[in-house]
């Protein structure tokens, strides 16, 4: 798709997540785990969202989906196709225009069977995308008749990216699609996701792995301590990362097999990248020195 042609699809300013808590004598906290985030997904393209276990993916996932928990504060602001996603759109958007991948199959209602959930709203009028799906994915004809709670992991899996592939939505959140599948299953499904945002759709991936993240992604967002530090071009991982512009993206990518595993270790006191924080637009190791 030509670049001029592209419109945004999803605009996400300054979202933050926080959750309040009380310890044993009732004294509130608040846990801020995501932090003015910005990202924008164009239609045409995959952005992947990368970023450690534990650092707050799966929480953007849900805040654009509209299924954090109670206990969650939003705030910032998002729009889809430059409308507000309200609590009320969301709903509407959910499952039709926008699809979720979900990292974790307990997002399957267990009282359901799989082949009505996959063709969703759609009812009967979807069967024959479902069948279609099904048989990509290697899922037998008995699979739709099945509940969630006969399927295996990796079965499980498949049903939630044939459910997306079916919706024929207009974007795709995908919340670390591919562990559990073979892989040949995993090519498939990133392929899918290139597919479908080769027809003119957006994808968000999200993904704690920047390898898979470089072959499938238009654009990646790195993401650190609840927020985006640097969104670049797929072109940009390349040579030595000099190409990019935060200590924390070089790092991430020259720890990468191919760039021969070249861990940022703190000078100081020897720790790895993994335990340096933020600080503007520096690295502070845990030791309290500045790279
Ligand atoms: N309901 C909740 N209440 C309080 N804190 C929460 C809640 N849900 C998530 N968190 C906090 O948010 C952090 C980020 O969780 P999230 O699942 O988004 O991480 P992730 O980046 O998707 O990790 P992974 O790669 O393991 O899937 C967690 O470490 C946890 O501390
Ligand atoms: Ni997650």
């Amino acid at each position: 798709m030509a670049e001029s042609k592209r419109t945004v699809i999803l605009d996400v300013q300054g979202l933050s997540v926080a959750f309040d808590s009380y310890d044993a004598s009732l004294k509130k906290s608040t846990n801020l785990t995501i932090a003015d985030l910005s990202i924008q997904i164009h239609t045409g393209e995959i952005l992947a969202v990368v970023g450690s276990s534990g650092s707050g993916k799966s929480l953007l996932a849900h805040a654009i989906m509209g299924i954090l928990p109670y206990n969650a504060r939003v705030g910032g602001k998002m729009t889809y196709k430059g409308k507000e996603l309200t609590r009320e759109y969301q709903e509407k958007l959910q499952g039709k225009e926008i699809a979720f991948i979900p990292q974790s199959v307990a997002y399957l209602d267990p009282l359901m069977r799989v082949g009505e959930q996959v063709r969703g709203t759609g009812g009967e009028r979807l069967r024959e995308a479902q069948r279609k799906a099904f048989k990509k994915y290697r899922l037998d004809e008995k699979a739709e008749k099945l509940y969630p709670f006969q399927l295996s992991g990796g079965m499980a899996r498949r049903i939630l990216i044939s459910t997306a592939v079916v919706a024929n939505a207009e974007l795709i959140i995908a919340d670390e699609p591919t562990p559990g599948l073979d892989l040949n299953l995993a090519i498939q499904a990133l392929k899918d996701l290139r597919e479908f945002a080769d027809l003119g759709k957006g994808v968000l991936l999200i993904t704690h792995d920047i390898d898979l993240a470089l072959n499938v992604a238009d654009r990646i967002s790195i993401f650190h301590s609840g927020t985006v530090v640097e969104t670049a071009r797929k072109e940009d991982f390349s040579g030595d990362g000099e190409g990019l512009k935060h200590l924390y993206s070089r790092a991430l990518f020259r720890a990468l097999p191919q760039n021969g595993f070249q861990i940022a270790r703190c000078p100081k006191c020897g720790l790895s990248c993994a335990v340096w924080e933020i600080d503007g637009d520096e690295l502070r190791c845990a030791c309290g020195y500045h790279a």
